[in-house]
């Protein structure tokens, strides 16, 4: 189980929706407004297992007044963010306004923006410190291609990657800075295709990962970083992962534009009951 003393969780479990290039500002409020009631309907405590939601950036006003306006516990975050703080660079978005938005995180290096724009571990440290600087919480993703894991290089690989965007940030992060990272497993091969890592697979890797952050950034720090898995993440095979103890949470793509679905997802514990 997701590390727990005295039946309380020692880092809260983050389940993170990550809506990627779906869902315009009004989708988005129906969205999020469904997600929001059924979860009220369960008595869900967001204490013990945090909920937010990555909406794409046009929808990002939209779901803070609604946020605001309701006041609901959901969080959200950004898709990206550029390293600039602001100047000529057209079409992209700085941290300063997505704070501005009420965000508490964003994303950096997700699999789709290392493939489609070309982002690699010296953008993602980049970004990570762009988002320190604007007081985001970056969750970094990282996870090896079909061909590495078949190769059986994908923990080295993997690593490589978290250690290629921390290593040099490293040192100019505070302790705090450090232990509000969220590091997010995604194996590419089961992003988007139904195919999810096994739960031992998942655990070993996520297990690897918090090695590497003790190495990095010393024990400390590194139980209190969250180490989320995606990768096809849906409300039946949530439980079997959280039962792992180094994975934190779950970052969920497809299954998170269901809002019943995402609800029970968030909700693993009660699969964990029945
Ligand atoms: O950011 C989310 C991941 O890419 C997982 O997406 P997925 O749940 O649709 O496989």
């Amino acid at each position: 189980m997701a590390k727990q003393l005295d039946n309380k969780f020692i880092r809260t479990p983050l389940i993170a929706g990550n809506w990627k290039m779906n869902m315009d500002h009004q989708q988005a409020i129906t969205l999020l407004q469904k997600l929001a009631w059924t979860l009220k309907d369960a008595n869900h405590d967001f204490e013990r297992v945090e909920v937010a939601v990555f909406p794409p950036f046009t929808d990002l006003r939209s779901v803070q007044t609604l946020i605001m306006g309701d006041k609901l516990k959901v969080k959200h975050g950004a898709q990206d963010l550029s390293e600039h703080d602001s100047g000529a660079y057209t079409g992209d978005i700085s941290g300063a306004f997505l704070s501005k938005l009420g965000c508490e995180y964003v994303l950096v290096g997700h699999s789709e923006r290392r493939q489609y724009h070309g982002e690699d571990d010296e953008i993602c440290a980049a970004k990570i410190k762009a988002a320190f600087k604007h007081e985001l919480a970056p969750v970094l993703c990282i996870g090896e291609g079909l061909d590495v894991r078949q190769a059986g290089e994908h923990i080295q690989f993997t690593l490589a990657q978290l250690s290629g965007a921390l290593e040099n940030l490293v040192g100019e992060l505070t302790e705090a800075q450090l232990g509000s990272l969220v590091v997010a497993y995604e194996p590419v091969w089961a992003i988007g295709t139904g195919e999810v890592a096994g739960p031992a697979e998942a655990g070993e890797m996520c297990t690897a990962i918090r090695g590497r952050l003790t190495e990095l950034v010393g024990e400390e720090v590194a139980q209190q970083i969250r180490v989320l898995y995606g990768g096809s993440v849906k409300a039946e095979s949530i439980a079997a992962l959280m039962a792992e103890e180094d994975i934190d949470g779950a970052l969920v793509g497809g299954a998170s534009l269901d809002a019943t679905e995402f609800a029970n997802i968030v909700r693993f514990e009660h699969h964990l009951m029945r």
